[in-house]
């Protein structure tokens, strides 16, 4: 049976050492290795384009975490005896160089999803998604990204810069990490700097849902289409917390009007059930610009949902 969280009827919910949802601590376990998924954080905001303090995000999201329960009634499960999750700390990102936070993070995350496990990864800025791709690369071959975010991350650079958090996936899909068949941008809205920014993230493999069609498709109607274009395929799921509404979601550095509700975010996350999620990401949270916790419950939800329809990889401890 998998340590689950601290029982909250035995330990208040705000004592205690601050873990994602209260789950043990990967240094806890008397064998290390025996996790099926871990929850790490990646405190580094040097590739922002405009407000920072992403870096502060793994310890708002897990600060806001406390209150998460054992049993998820949506999908009748109960996502941490599933599955042993642990909460492996955070990855040390060098802030001074954005080359070698890279490597640092690609190195880490390879090293905790050696065997098949799997990571849900708390950032950070939305330039810490390249080396996990990586990652999944390494591991899956050619990967499904279903990219949640206001933008389109699809640009090349800024002052000459190539790493940054809105350049992510046009490297991603240089560097061939991408299936280009299924991979899916939802929640796009926003000004943007060029007619071509759409159609050039086409080029790069990314079919698009616009949040201004939510009204039309309604959640059902994007959980179709999301759900068609993701097919078989292994799924990285990469969600930028400001694909909410500002409304939903304050805490954040680049925020966007006419955002989604957590409503439809967390419903559409429960459809990924039917799918084959390997890994996610939550990234973009910014707690300096949060109020009474608003962004920071809503990312521990989402966090709670994806590791709620990730399965456990019969290849681990196999
Ligand atoms: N929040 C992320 N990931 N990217 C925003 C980039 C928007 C911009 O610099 O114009
Ligand atoms: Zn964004
Ligand atoms: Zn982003």
């Amino acid at each position: 049976m998998p340590v689950g969280p601290t029982d909250a009827s035995k330990t208040p919910r705000y004592a205690g050492l601050t873990t994602f949802a209260r789950l043990p601590r990967r240094e806890d376990m008397e064998d290390v290795e025996d996790y099926d998924v871990a929850v790490v954080g990646v405190p580094f905001d040097s590739g922002v384009s405009y407000r920072p303090g992403a870096r502060f995000g793994p310890s708002h999201i897990r600060e806001s975490s406390r209150l998460l329960r054992p049993w998820n009634p949506e999908l009748d499960v109960a996502p941490f005896d599933l599955q042993q999750v642990v909460d492996a700390g955070d990855i040390a990102a060098n802030p001074f160089d954005i080359e070698d936070a890279i490597g640092q993070i690609e190195r880490d995350a390879a090293e905790l999803t050696a065997g098949g496990r799997r990571l849900l990864t708390l950032g950070g800025d939305h330039t810490i998604t390249l080396p996990l791709l990586r990652v999944m690369h390494a591991a899956y071959g050619p990967i499904a990204v279903l990219h949640f975010d206001a933008h389109l991350d699809t640009w090349d650079t800024y002052f000459g810069a190539p790493h940054t958090h809105g350049t992510t996936f046009r490297r991603a899909s240089e560097e061939g990490l991408l299936d280009r068949d299924h991979c899916l941008h939802i929640g796009i809205r926003g000004p943007l700097y060029d007619a071509r920014d759409l159609p050039e993230s086409a080029d790069l493999g990314f079919a698009t849902i616009h949040a201004a069609q939510f009204d039309e498709l309604g959640t059902r109607g994007v959980i179709e289409a999301m759900l068609a274009r993701l097919g078989d395929a292994p799924v990285y799921v990469s969600i930028d917390i400001d694909v909410l509404d500002p409304g939903h979601a304050p805490g954040t550095g680049t925020p966007e009007a006419g955002g989604l509700t957590s409503r439809e975010l967390l419903a559409i996350l429960r459809a990924l059930e039917a799918t084959n999620v390997v890994s996610a990401d939550i990234v973009e949270v910014a707690p300096a610009y949060d109020h009474a916790q608003i962004t920071g419950i809503a990312a521990s939800h989402v966090g709670y949902e994806l590791l709620s329809v990730m399965k456990p990889n019969a290849a681990v401890n196999a």
